[in-house]
């Protein structure tokens, strides 16, 4: 392969995975050969070559091929005495590169790390998206309180919270937050030593250190940053040694009055096989969830990824109630909905379509398939519950009390409404209860719904919810 073809694929991959990774990830790579449908390059190290293999293999072959290079596989392996890359292009600052890189003009207070070679260096922080910015990041109710609680981060100042920590279901924004307040803070101070990754590659970075004999180097590094971000740390629950070094880590850094950020599945109590001591600490800052995406926020989304589409796909035309629809059929998680957004544009693109809801429904049947979601009636007895405050076990019991029985009807209303299943069935979910008494109860909650406000907002709320 040429130098001119290579300059050609580079071009391309930055267009594909954004310059800062490329800076961090690909150009750093050194091509060797090619034989039989492989091509080789050499990489810095072991743990670099593991990362590309993972995240970046795929997207280098393609570019390849664009370029007409027939590539079955792309291969990466460490080679002794790799001369070192001329950077790229230097006017890119990424804060990927730019936290261990910076590390070395630490304030004397802090502990440089003693060794670390530019390469090393690089390795530190995960590779950031460019595309997960604030100005990207849709706000409503249900984000509303994370969003703010990563600006007021992101926007630096003294340390209020310590650590912030993000956690709520999968895909509802919680990587983009934390690659936004790392944009943000080095838009601000491009000085600033962020350390983001996951959870994960804490673990993998530790196993690594310890089998190198580096752990001091580890230790220096990570108790040299501004800013430490930690994404998905329920994965570490259980595993020993890794929690121990993380829970050391944590409590320097707060000692130091320097700003953690933490994403998890679940809040810091629930996450089992988290050590006591870390739940605790965890908790000693703000915890904030996003909650599932309402109809609002995902009409929102769509509509943000529509514009960008539509930017990109000249000329095709999207049918009005299509976006309407689809935020109202997939409500499981926004990774899907935009996963729903891109194939239904490529797919009308393809077909050289409007996008209508005919063509909509073809496309995405398989997604919109599985966000055919069942509520159960004891799913709708543990939220009514829940907000209404009383015990769930109220709900099937005899007690008569407004209080108590208000809920119950309320349950029922949404049993029959939001479930198949018959009176006679909801009934007897309902400890054994006749089918006219849920009758009744369904029958009240409609004639209340009319007069009573407060109840029509909270049954609103419920529903949506529930098929959430
Ligand atoms: N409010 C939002 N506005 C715009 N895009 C969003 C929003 N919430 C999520 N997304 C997009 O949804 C996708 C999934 O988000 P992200 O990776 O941040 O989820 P997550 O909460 O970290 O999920 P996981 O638990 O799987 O790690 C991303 O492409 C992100 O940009």
């Amino acid at each position: 392969m040429t130098e001119e073809t290579w300059g050609q694929v580079r071009e391309g991959l930055i267009r594909q995975v954004g310059r800062n990774n490329y800076l961090t990830w690909i150009e750093p790579l050194r091509f060797r050969d090619l034989t039989e449908g492989v091509a080789r390059f050499a990489v810095p190290t072991g743990f670099h070559g593991d990362w590309v293999s993972r995240n970046f293999a795929e997207a280098i072959r393609r570019e390849l091929d664009a370029a007409g290079v027939q590539v079955a596989r792309v291969e990466f392996a460490v080679l002794k005495d790799m001369p070192k890359a001329e950077p790229a292009a230097k006017e890119a600052a990424p804060a990927a590169r730019k936290a261990p890189a910076a590390a070395a003009a630490a304030p004397s207070s802090v502990a440089t790390p003693a060794v670390v070679s530019s390469d090393e260096a690089v390795l530190a922080s995960a590779p950031l998206d460019a595309r997960f910015t604030f100005d990207s990041f849709v706000v409503g109710k249900p984000n509303q309180l994370a969003h703010a609680a990563a600006r007021r981060v992101a926007e630096g100042g003294p340390v209020t919270f310590n650590p912030l920590f993000l956690y709520g279901g999968v895909g509802l924004g919680k990587t983009h937050l934390m690659h936004a307040i790392a944009h943000e803070i080095t838009a601000r101070n491009p000085e600033a030593r962020i350390l983001y990754l996951s959870a994960e590659q804490f673990m993998y970075r530790f196993v690594q250190a310890l089998r190198d004999k580096q752990i001091m180097s580890f230790k220096e590094l990570f108790r040299s940053v501004d800013v430490l971000m930690v994404d998905d740390v329920q994965f570490i629950a259980g595993k020993d040694s890794t929690q121990e070094e993380f829970f050391h880590t944590f409590n320097a850094l707060v000692d130091q009055n320097r700003q953690i950020v933490i994403s998890a599945d679940r809040a810091p109590g629930e996450i089992k096989g988290l050590e006591e001591r870390i739940a605790s600490r965890l908790q000693c800052g703000l915890i904030v969830d996003l909650h599932p995406t309402d109809y609002e926020l995902r009409l929102g989304i769509l509509q943000q990824k529509a514009d960008f589409y539509r930017g990109q796909y000249e000329g095709l035309k999207i049918a009005p109630g299509v976006l309407e629809f689809l935020a109202h059929r997939i409500s499981t998680n926004v990774r899907v909905l935009e996963g729903a957004l891109t194939r239904l544009f490529a797919f009308a693109s393809l077909v050289g379509r409007e996008i209508s809801m005919e063509l909509a429904q073809d496309c995405l049947a398989d997604i919109l398939r599985a966000s055919d979601r069942k509520v159960t009636i004891e799913e709708i007895q543990r939220k009514v519950a829940e907000h209404y405050n009383i015990r769930l076990a109220d709900m099937i019991g005899p007690k008569r009390l407004r209080t108590v029985a208000r809920p119950r009807q309320v349950a029922m209303y949404l049993a029959k409404q939001l479930t198949p299943r018959s009176l006679p069935e909801i009934g007897r979910r309902f400890g054994g209860r006749d089918h006219t008494t849920i009758m009744h109860g369904v029958r009240k909650i409609e004639e209340l719904m009319s007069t009573d406000s407060q109840l029509a907002d909270d049954l609103q709320m419920l529903r949506r919810l529930l098929e959430g």
